[in-house]
């Protein structure tokens, strides 16, 4: 690896942070002109074939072929940006002290979303909130802002309890160094020595959550827990016209920095509860809304210079996290940088991840090769963002309309003042945003179901770059979905939202090329493009086998040279990613299931999204953030954890995936039926056969599902039945088609 520092001046800064360029780069660059050079040879094979088609149904086939082609070589093409310049970069926490002491490190909000309830149950949303207050940092200086768009005071009461608890942990963590400080992880680890201490902690803790857990089981605060005037008057805003679409702004300071301390007599971080107002006239833009309402909120309240965002689910891993990210926050060079992105990571995911839950590529690889370009996309949870990033351009600064929520505002009254809220709920109010700059020019950008990607693009557009960094503890731990319907659906929504921007004046191949270069473009083009996969994933999963049912080959034989560019083509892609993936990391299993789980999506989260993003575009319809359930029942996790797939909902998600392993099935069957007949030679229809197989090989677990379980995570009848005839009726037309040959 070659090493290159970012500090190199004449008396040389202490060195904050580092990055290398792995060795094999320049390889991924010739095979990427040798690949190139292979899609122009496969695109010269198509037109032939176009030429010499002897009717419409041929050109039709070829046509549909190189269509498809053309969309994978675009998105091979957009892959080449990922790979050209990877980095890995290293911080030097150690070194901090020699350019901050702590008493000018920065103010730090951080703000947690949560949506539910019942999806997403108050005491993973606490244990996230925990873990951070937790954090090594000067208490002073961290502010916790929730932001609860169910409306809930389930998740109000959660918080208030956790505030108690706050004072006990908190300190506990710091006197004891704690590694886990989220205290879920922390009691049901068995890491820790059980002393009188830590037993009353635990037993604490679990009265807490039994609490909680009641109250929510409950479905609402029974009195006897309403201790104080103050509890009281916060509960009451919930009035029988209060619903979760339609409701008053709920504010509740809970801890105060400066007024609570701790057992020990330490000082706490700010904790406050804040649930914007909602009414059915006016979008509240889901997630991206939220954020927006707490940029607002903490900056009349603290306005601290770096904000941390996080999901509700992901929890603090290592207290040392807002350090390593002080490491480029606070380096001078470092000020056009907007943000510090560490990955997502999950736990629970089963041996051989058979949802392709980790998602290497999206939040472990693909970074890793933004991170060498301009910078990495923003993910919506884990990024340690500078304030000032979400007003205008590095050098084009855009103010917001009142100066008490521009990023250079002293906010220096105390939160709970009068004044303060005052100004919190006009800001957290519906019409605050009419007709303003934000969602467009200032905070969390609107307009894509993927606020995330959406809001890192447009920074990056602004001209801010961005930094990617992948320590070995994990930073943060979330969750991901574990059933097989939750994972489709959450792909679903990412490739809605990824599509809206790609048709949008913001396409990235061309506003991204011309505000970051063609290699940045690419990158954001292979995110918004997502949902394109949908076509030639779909031709490859019916085209071939109905061709071969009706004796039609489209593709070279064995003996036929071209036969070799499509071998080489195939194996080429399939190995240069499986490489990718296991240098990550990765193990060959895990692998297969992401490659199964990218062909599964084609046939069904991408096809179903541009459908949607297609009625959309009509009018047809409208889109929402369906939010992915946090919650999983025994036996559900049970299947999960033997690696067995989930197709107990009948979703139609499972349609086309059950349509096309009927249909491999019977033309692979059909196929070497007619070769050990004689009727049909191997060599012509080897290709055909091979894709057939594959398909089949990747279907397993759905034949498995159709035929031999009898558990609750079979195939529902009816997905087994709908999608029996809609093969038929694919296959009567196939073969109304080939009679025109
Ligand atoms: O109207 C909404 C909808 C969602 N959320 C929150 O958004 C977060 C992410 O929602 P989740 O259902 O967990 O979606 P995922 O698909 O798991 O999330 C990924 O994708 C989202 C964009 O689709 C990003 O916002 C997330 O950060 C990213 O982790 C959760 O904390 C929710 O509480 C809100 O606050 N308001
Ligand atoms: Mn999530």
């Amino acid at each position: 690896m070659t090493t290159t520092t970012s500090s190199s001046t004449s008396s040389p800064p202490p060195l904050l942070h580092t990055y290398k360029v792995p060795r094999h780069t320049p390889l991924n660059r010739i095979f990427a002109v040798v690949y190139t050079t292979a899609i122009f040879s496969l695109f010269v094979h198509h037109f032939i074939n176009l030429l010499h088609s002897s009717s419409t149904t041929t050109f039709l086939l070829h046509f549909t072929l190189l269509f498809s082609d053309g969309i994978l070589s675009f998105m091979w093409a957009t892959t080449q940006a990922f790979r050209w310049r990877p980095i890995h970069r290293t911080v030097y926490t150690e070194n901090l002290s020699q350019v901050i002491s702590s008493r000018d490190y920065p103010k730090l909000d951080v703000f947690i979303c949560t949506a539910d309830p019942y999806k997403e149950p108050p005491m993973g949303v606490v244990n996230t909130a925990l873990s951070v207050m937790a954090y090594d940092y000067p208490p002073d200086k961290i502010s916790v802002y929730i932001s609860d768009d169910g409306g809930s005071e389930l998740t109000l009461f959660a918080f208030m309890e956790a505030a108690k608890f706050a004072a006990h942990w908190l300190p506990f963590c710091k006197v004891n160094n704690v590694e886990d400080r989220s205290p879920a992880v922390y009691f049901s680890s068995g890491h820790y020595t059980p002393t009188t201490q830590t037993e009353e902690l635990k037993m604490m803790y679990d009265t807490m959550k039994m609490k909680v857990e009641s109250v929510v089981e409950r479905g609402s605060v029974a009195d006897e827990y309403i201790k104080t005037d103050e509890q009281r008057e916060a509960f009451n805003k919930w009035t029988a016209e209060f619903t979760r679409q339609n409701h008053p702004t709920v504010i509740q300071v809970l801890l105060e920095n400066g007024k609570d301390t701790d057992i020990t007599g330490l000082e706490m971080p700010n904790l406050v509860y804040v649930s914007r107002q909602k009414s059915k006239a006016s979008h509240h833009h889901f997630k991206a809304g939220a954020l927006n309402v707490l940029l607002r909120i903490s900056a009349t309240m603290t306005n601290a210079p770096v904000i941390l965002t996080l999901d509700c689910d992901m929890y603090a891993n290592d207290p040392s996290t807002p350090l390593q990210s002080l490491c480029f926050l606070a380096d001078s060079k470092m000020s056009k940088y907007a943000y510090v992105q560490f990955p997502q990571r999950f736990h629970g995911i089963n041996k051989n991840d058979i949802y392709g839950g980790e998602n290497k590529r999206l939040y472990q690889i693909n970074p890793v090769g933004m991170d060498g370009l301009a910078g990495t996309s923003y993910v919506g949870s884990g990024a340690f963002f500078r304030r000032r990033a979400f007003f205008g351009g590095p050098s084009s600064y855009v103010s917001a309309e009142k100066p008490e929520l521009n990023p250079d505002y002293a906010a220096d009254k105390v939160i709970h003042s009068e004044v303060v809220l005052k100004m919190a709920h006009s800001v957290a109010s519906c019409e605050f945003e009419n007709g303003s700059k934000w969602g467009h020019k200032i905070g969390f950008r609107y307009g894509s179901l993927v606020e995330d990607y959406f809001t890192g693009y447009q920074l990056n557009c602004e001209g801010w770059d961005s930094v990617f960094y992948h320590p070995d503890r994990a930073a943060f731990w979330g969750d991901t979905p574990i059933s097989f319907d939750g994972s489709l659906s959450q792909n679903k929504r990412w490739s809605v939202g990824t599509l809206e921007v790609a048709f949008s004046k913001y396409t990235p191949i061309i506003f991204g090329t011309k505000a970051r270069g063609i290699l940045m473009g690419l990158a954001y083009s292979h995110y918004a493009f997502w949902g394109t996969w949908c076509i030639p994933i779909t031709v490859y999963a019916f085209i071939p086998q109905l061709a071969l049912l009706n004796g039609v080959s489209p593709f070279p034989k064995v003996s036929d040279p071209w036969f070799y560019l499509y071998v080489f083509l195939i194996l080429g892609s399939y190995m240069q990613d499986c490489l990718d993936f296991m240098s990550m990391g990765g193990t060959f299993q895990r692998w297969w299931n992401d490659q199964r789980m990218w062909l599964v999506r084609g046939i069904s989260s991408y096809l179903f999204a541009s459908i949607d993003f297609l009625a959309e575009s009509f009018g047809v319809s409208s889109f929402g953030f369906n939010i992915t359930s946090k919650v999983v029942d025994d036996e559900q996790n049970k299947h999960y954890e033997q690696g067995v797939f989930e197709f107990g909902v009948a979703s139609p998600l499972f349609v086309p995936l059950t349509m096309t392993s009927i249909i491999s099935f019977v033309a692979f069957s059909v196929g070497v039926t007619r070769v050990i007949l004689g009727n049909e030679k191997m060599e012509e229809i080897l290709i055909q056969l091979v894709l057939s197989g594959f398909w089949m090989v990747n279907c397993w677990p759905v034949y498995e599902a159709m035929l031999l379980r009898s558990d609750r995570g079979r195939m529902s009848l009816k997905t087994t039945i709908i999608s029996s005839i809609l093969a038929f009726a694919l296959y009567s037309v196939s073969c109304c088609l080939s009679f025109r040959i």
